[in-house]
């Protein structure tokens, strides 16, 4: 039996490049497709910080309720957007091999401004707050919407630069002349990944998408987002990991942070271990960090966000 499978995704052009990723994938395998383009909330909704409006899924609702009532079989989502738990009914089928997990600036004239005062643009508490660590006498202003509606507010705005994940970027052929790589920028957990979600009981699409799954960067991932599930307890943070496996002696190097909103503490832990404890390791670095004044840093953020 052969069905076509119909791919959910957001409409967004970075959306749509991933989805038809994924379509032409399993159109090699051999798979039928069609793609179902659905407008999310998460692009209408700007009139607040996506923090403000306290929904962790704001980019994934949508598809996720046209998929409980099967209106699409599977969903692309850029990994980073999805939160650490899963709708009840969908399962993660496929975690693709990750594209690059930078952070850039696109910067408007020059990087002069890195050695004074300037003002940056991000709506991520993330990117901000580790901005303001790095650069404490500089302004960032919040910016939203996709990644062309960023980068056209940018050229009008005045301000100095603004920050982009670079994979974004790459996927939709945007290539600012004037960027800078953040290689002292740690990821958000699960950045540059994409991930294919199924319906639980749907064996035919998740034995399809499931044979695109990249195991290395599944477990790199899955180690970020136990990081951050543990340490935010459903709360958002600036909060960043990145973990990264080494074939030459089998092992995974993993890194956390957790700022305060300012950017003014940071409670940082780097750590190597054999590939064979991956699967509590997020897990226990959270809690190392908690033991290590994150359980305070955690209940200032919270008070912080609730103003
Ligand atoms: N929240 C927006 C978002 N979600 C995923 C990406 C880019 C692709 C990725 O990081 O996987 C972006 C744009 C950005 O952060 O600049």
């Amino acid at each position: 039996m052969t069905k076509s499978i119909r791919i959910g995704t957001r409409d967004s052009a970075l959306a749509l490049w991933q989805a038809t990723h994924v379509a032409e994938k399993l159109n090699a395998l051999g798979y039928t497709t069609e793609i179902i383009a659905i407008k999310s909330e998460g692009d209408i909704v700007l009139d607040k910080p996506l923090y403000e409006l306290g929904i962790t899924g704001i980019f994934t609702k949508t598809l996720d309720i046209a998929m409980l009532q099967g209106r699409i079989d599977i969903a692309v989502h850029s990994m980073k957007d999805v939160p650490t738990a899963l709708p009840n009914g969908i399962i993660q089928g496929a975690v693709l091999e990750r594209a690059s997990c930078a952070d850039l600036l696109v910067y408007n004239k020059d990087t002069r401004f890195l050695e004074t005062e300037g003002v940056i643009a991000t709506s991520s508490l993330r990117r901000k707050a580790q901005w303001l660590n790095k650069y404490p006498k500089h302004t960032v202003e919040d910016l939203r919407g996709n990644v062309n509606t960023r980068l056209q507010k940018l050229e009008t705005q005045g301000w100095n630069g603004a920050i982009f994940a670079a994979a974004g970027l790459e996927r939709i052929h945007i290539k600012p002349k004037n960027h800078l790589i953040l290689d002292w920028m740690v990821p958000a957990p699960a950045q540059g990944a994409m991930m294919v979600v199924v319906n639980q009981d749907d064996n035919y699409c998740f034995e399809a998408v499931n044979q695109l799954n990249h195991i290395e960067t599944e477990i790199c991932t899955h180690i970020e987002r136990q990081f951050l599930r543990t340490l935010e307890g459903g709360c958002t943070a600036p909060i960043a990991a990145l973990a990264q496996y080494n074939e030459a002696d089998d092992s995974i190097h993993f890194k956390g942070v957790l700022l305060s909103v300012d950017g003014k503490e940071k409670i940082e832990l780097e750590k190597n271990v054999p590939i064979q404890e991956w699967k509590k390791l997020g897990y226990y670095s959270a809690k190392e960090v908690l033991e290590n004044g994150g359980t305070a840093l955690m209940e200032m953020i919270k008070q912080t966000l609730k103003n």
